[in-house]
């Protein structure tokens, strides 16, 4: 299925009724067996089936789906680190691909070998190397550590030499594999910077992600993976809509299997507790105040005691970076209700004197009906992408509206 209307020239990915069929053996003996006999022994099971897309010149496609559904199997088929069981790809010019960071690497030796030997790997000459060596090695701030073998690098160093190596020269597709989830703050900035310009310059990137906010902000395409085969392909919003769908749906089952088990009050969750481990001494969000909240009592959620609702965000940034941030409401069910960032309001968070950046979110007489609702915050870069700190679901509260109308929200309406 094609995204949008294209010329057969600008093609430069075509993916054909793709499949990966992997024999599963209950023992090497079993597999010995079937080796010498010919017959089959196996159990089949088919990683991929009957994918079949296509992608056109400067398109950015994120790949989606749970846990096994055949992301990577499918990157490593394009990559070409695979082979595939049936279908056809058909690719055209330059392909590198990221997967599996510094996977590749020699650990005995230096990281300054590694780079000219993995340059061999990806169609990159010595001469041609030679000339481009500064740029890799101040790309991957590794400095004297460069000399050192790379069995000594920290997994971060690892990556930053292979994003370094894989980037230096602009492909014509670009299959990237979760490289924005490895990595420092620092290093995630540049990576997105990198592809950004990339993207730009019309080079096709093929992205697969866990984060649902990276595949929205870069790709103009989604790519839904579901057991093996596309479950839906087109416009990101209309793919990422479905896929939301599908995790909440499965969500609520597995909360619902997990209550069966142990059953749980409904109450607040302390920040603390939720709060991701920022990286102390890097951007991480330091507080969120809800006012007018009235302290829990029988394990129910605290009741907010005003018709507005008014959150203060405060948060570390990064250096002299103005960073962003966003703030999600959703019913305590997992229904989104609403989700905002001062980026994409065009809002400013204010320093503080003492460096911290603030940013006070109202929602006058807000337009809740009575029910439980949960709160995320969350901190951004200062374009938006890169996400430094998150406090997902970290408090819930509970809100009374005075007529008990069915729904959601109120939204603004008149009559006549
Ligand atoms: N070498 C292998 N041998 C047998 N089965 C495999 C092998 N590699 C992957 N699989 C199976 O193929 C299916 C797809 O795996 P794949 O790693 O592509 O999923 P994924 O979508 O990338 O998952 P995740 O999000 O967890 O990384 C899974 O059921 C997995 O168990």
């Amino acid at each position: 299925m094609a995204v949008k209307s294209h010329t057969e020239e600008s093609v430069v990915l075509r993916v054909t009724e793709l499949g990966k069929e992997y024999k599963l053996y209950t023992s090497p003996r079993q597999r010995f067996q079937s080796l010498l006999t010919g017959r089959a022994r196996h159990r089949s099971h088919w990683a991929l089936r009957g994918v079949s897309f296509s992608l056109v010149r400067g398109q950015c496609i994120g790949v989606i789906g749970d846990n096994g559904a055949g992301k990577s199997t499918l990157l490593k088929l394009l990559a070409g680190t695979l082979r595939p069981s049936t279908g056809t790809i058909e690719r055209v010019g330059r392909v590198t691909a990221i997967l599996e960071l510094g996977a590749g690497f020699h650990p005995d030796f230096s990281g300054r070998d590694n780079l000219y030997f993995g340059a061999s790997l990806i169609g990159i000459d010595p001469e041609q190397m030679h000339r481009l060596e500064p740029e890799i090695i101040a790309f991957s701030e590794l400095g004297e550590a460069l000399d050192r073998p790379v069995k000594t690098y920290s997994s971060g160093m690892a990556v930053r030499l292979a994003f370094a190596l894989v980037t230096a020269v602009q492909p014509d597709l670009l299959i990237i594999d979760e490289a924005l989830a490895v990595g420092d703050q620092h290093f995630q900035k540049k990576c997105i910077e990198r592809i950004l310009a990339f993207r730009k310059n019309g080079c096709t990137i093929l992205f697969c992600s866990h984060s649902p906010y990276h595949i929205r902000h870069l790709c103009d395409a989604a790519l839904w993976l579901e057991g093996g085969q596309v479950e839906r392909f087109g416009p990101t919003e209309e793919v990422l809509a479905g896929y939301d769908l599908h995790s909440r749906k499965r969500e609520i089952l597995a909360d619902d299997d997990r209550a069966s088990l142990s059953p749980q009050p409904a109450s607040a969750v302390a920040a603390d507790q939720i709060a991701p481990p920022a990286e102390r001494g890097g951007a991480h969000i330091v507080s969120v105040e809800v006012a007018n909240l009235h302290d829990e009592h029988d394990g129910q959620p605290r009741l907010l005691q005003s018709s507005d609702l008014v959150v203060t965000i405060t948060a570390r940034g990064r250096g002299a970076e103005c960073p962003h941030i966003g703030f999600m409401i959703e019913q305590s069910q997992g229904v989104g209700i609403t989700s905002l960032a001062t980026h994409e309001d065009g809002a400013v968070p204010v320093q503080l004197a003492d460096g911290t950046w603030r940013a006070v979110l109202t929602f006058p007489d807000l337009p809740l009906h009575s029910g439980s609702y949960v709160i995320s915050a969350f901190l951004f870069d200062e374009t938006g992408l890169a996400v430094y700190d998150q406090w997902f679901q970290f408090m819930h509260f509970r809100f009374i509206f005075p007529k008990p109308l069915p729904g959601l929200v109120r939204l603004p309406h008149h009559w006549s």
